[in-house]
């Protein structure tokens, strides 16, 4: 069994931890191997689509089987006392140390964590939540209604590996979220006697190191991608067990060089379609800023010493390449001075590279062509476009180079020290495990990039929800004041309504057209998320109206007023379509959750970015301006799914590429002896 190292939480060293040996713990950094599958293998992606075809019926009957076993024990356990528990329980643990996730500790935990979790949250875990669980713990992806707590399911799955001794990072997509979750769980946590951390932005490495000790750690995505890049770094590449030894042992106090992380044992994502898909577009990117003191004296003395070289005994000038060439005798001249000047400039390669682009800097670099000087600073412009790119700047000391030649100030150099997409990332993890309501339209990308199968898991209760259908209007503006008059007729009937809008701006459009009607609502989003809690509380209150963007999407409960499920529960608006169907079902989740009633509708206008922003879109919209007749609703409906469907397959690709370069990168670092 491995020992994955010290747990840092010292309530958690306090507790009973029977079986937990005293000697010094190793410290490992397990992370798998790099897989040498791929994803743009379509053999392999074939290969497993049939595995899975056939494999996952008796998955399932094995995870019914499983489920008996932890039911069985349900009666037994629920009559033990409160010490009969706790002993029970550290019998468990001890078991669990060594015989791992084996099916049979499976069933005791679950069957004991359950039973805790009535006793100190009152909340006791539905059969499908127990499935769910258990699918989890043998590596799939839990495909969960929304409300049918996932939150509480994943405490099983974390809470028996947590008595297995293998370390637990439960992944959310936010911060907001992360601390959320553990707050709720801490007590359950607390009394099977493992530790609890969170972490959230701004942390220093110290309390960081404190988090990962600990059994159980709640983190969104990005927290914990940027400390694995940032220990690669400091670990100088793929960490090898041995190294982390020896430097244990020749600088035990060498804090601030340690990893902060214990390594990649066991992920539980949360939201996985969000934070293994759609996050998986933009790769992760660690950088460091340089001194830019050190960069100004750099430049100042390159261009110096280029001040002393003369056309064409010194140098030649290549226009159409945008190069220049040193000559024989210009090389000889700079390392003349390069001696005088001394420090970098006595190495050879370094001096005249850096001459080299001093002089490409004054001769092929053009103010107004190539860039402008702007509010005293050197912006690039996009030869392609003409447009000025505000956020870029030229790599190798070359933006340098240019400002000290303009004679602004001169800016430090971005200097990347790591990369790596989510998809790599991820897949380093001993075991890899998720929950989210909306996976079926990515389970074969789960399963060719992550070898993650997606386990549908049945409702509680029947659903209840009511679909209202779609209707498209001509103008954004007709939509507007649609949604308005059916947010306050239903309003006035006592029903609590939710606006869900795409961005910011209409969210102030929706908002703008209730206010013309005098119809009170609150408005969450990005600009206004101070009291995002208070909205979110009040949100299922009799005659409520709230316009939100999609912070109140994924993830988030809407608790509703006792008498408003006999009105009819919570009505949501959704007046746009996302780029993905996913984002459009989780808003339609906040309604009809746990069985409770509840209602959507669909409100599309002609002028919606989904359409008029792609060239698809805006091709199929000259199309129907062009026919005799009016759309009618089902085809206007139709042609919004194919525009969604598109956007879908876009983003696909873009993901696909990005792993491809991620992976010809990785290849080539890796040949340069690169970390990443
Ligand atoms: N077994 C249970 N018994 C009673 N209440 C429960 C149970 N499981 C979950 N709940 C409650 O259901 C609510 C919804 O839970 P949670 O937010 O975890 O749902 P979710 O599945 O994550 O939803 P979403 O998909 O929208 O993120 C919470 O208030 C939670 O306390």
């Amino acid at each position: 069994m491995l020992d994955f190292g010290p747990s840092a939480d010292p309530a958690n060293q306090a507790a009973p931890r029977g079986g937990l040996s005293s000697s010094p713990p190793l410290v490992l950094y397990p992370e798998r191997e790099e897989a040498r599958h791929h994803w743009l293998d379509p053999a392999e992606g074939v290969a497993r689509y049939l595995v899975g075809r056939i494999s996952g019926p008796f998955f399932k009957l094995r995870l019914r089987r499983l489920l008996s076993q932890t039911l069985k024990r349900a009666g037994p356990v629920a009559a033990l006392s409160d010490a009969a528990l706790d002993a029970r329980l550290e019998d468990a643990r001890r078991r669990a140390r060594c015989d791992g996730l084996s099916d049979a500790t499976l069933a005791e935990s679950f069957a004991l964590i359950r039973e805790i979790s009535r006793r100190t949250l009152g909340l006791y875990h539905h059969k499908v939540q127990l499935l769910g669980a258990l699918a989890m713990a043998r590596g799939a992806v839990a495909e969960m209604a929304t409300g049918e707590g996932k939150t509480l399911t994943s405490t099983l799955t974390a809470g028996a590996a947590g008595l297995a001794g293998i370390p637990v990072h439960i992944v959310t997509v936010n911060d907001y979220l992360a601390e959320r979750d553990a707050e709720t769980m801490r007590p359950l946590y607390d009394r099977l006697g493992l530790s609890v951390g969170v972490l959230i932005h701004g942390l220093q490495p110290e309390a960081r190191r404190a988090v990962y000790g600990c059994d159980i750690v709640y983190a969104s995505n990005k927290e914990i991608a940027f400390d694995y890049l940032r220990d690669r770094v400091k670990l100088d590449g793929a960490p090898r067990n041995l190294s982390l030894k020896l430097r244990r042992y020749f600088d035990p106090g060498a804090k601030n060089d340690a990893p902060v992380m214990r390594g990649l044992p066991f992920a539980i994502v949360d939201e996985a379609d969000s934070v293994l898909i759609d996050e998986a577009r933009t790769p992760l990117i660690l950088s460091r800023e340089t001194d830019a003191t050190a960069e100004r004296v750099w430049a100042e003395t390159a261009h110096r010493l280029a001040d002393t070289l003369h056309e064409p005994r010194d140098y030649v000038v290549h226009p159409r390449d945008r190069r220049v060439e040193l000559t024989k005798k210009g090389k000889l001249s700079l390392e003349e001075q390069g001696t005088r000047t001394g420090g970098i400039w006595t190495n050879r390669i370094r001096r005249e590279q850096a001459v080299q682009q001093a002089l490409t800097a004054r001769l092929m670099f053009h103010e107004g062509d190539h860039y402008v000087i702007d509010d005293g600073k050197v912006v690039i412009v996009d030869e392609y476009s003409g447009r000025i790119m505000e956020e870029r700047s030229w790599n190798d000391g070359m933006h340098q180079l240019v400002e000290v030649k303009e004679g602004v100030e001169v800016t430090p150099r971005k200097e990347v020290l790591a990369r790596i997409t989510y998809q790599r990332f991820f897949r380093r993890y001993g075991r890899l495990a998720g929950m989210t309501g909306t996976a079926r339209e990515v389970s074969a990308e789960l399963s060719s990039v992550y070898r993650l199968n997606v386990v549908a898991i049945p409702t509680n209760t029947p659903a209840q929800r009511r679909r209202l259908g779609v209707r498209v209007f001509p103008t954004a503006e007709r939509r507007w004041s649609a949604v308005a008059a059916r947010a306050n007729a239903l309003r006035e009937t006592g029903r609590p309504v939710l606006i869900g809008t795409r961005s910011v701006a209409a969210s102030e459009q929706a908002s703008a057209a209730l206010s013309a009607l005098d119809v009170p609502h609150e408005l969450l989003n990005a600009k206004l998320h101070k009291q995002e809690a208070q909205i979110i509380a009040d949100a299922g209150l009799a005659g409520h109206v709230t316009v939100a963007t999609n912070m109140a999407g994924r993830g988030v409960d809407i608790g509703l007023d006792p008498d408003v499920a006999a009105r009819g529960g919570l009505h949501v608006i959704l007046t746009e379509r996302h780029d993905s169907k996913r984002i459009d079902r989780q808003l339609e989740g906040r309604a009809a959750r746990r069985g409770e009633p509840g209602s959507s509708e669909v409100m599309l206008s002609l002028e919606d970015a989904i359409l008029t922003q792609t060239s698809a879109g805006r091709g199929a919209l000259a199309r129907l301006a062009r026919l005799p007749w009016p759309v009618g609703p089902v085809a206007a409906g139709r042609l919004f799914r194919r525009a969604q469907r598109r956007a879908e397959a876009g983003h696909a690709r873009a993901r696909r590429t990005l792993l491809d370069q991620d992976r010809r990168l990785g290849t080539m670092l890796a040949f340069s002896g690169r970390p990443e």
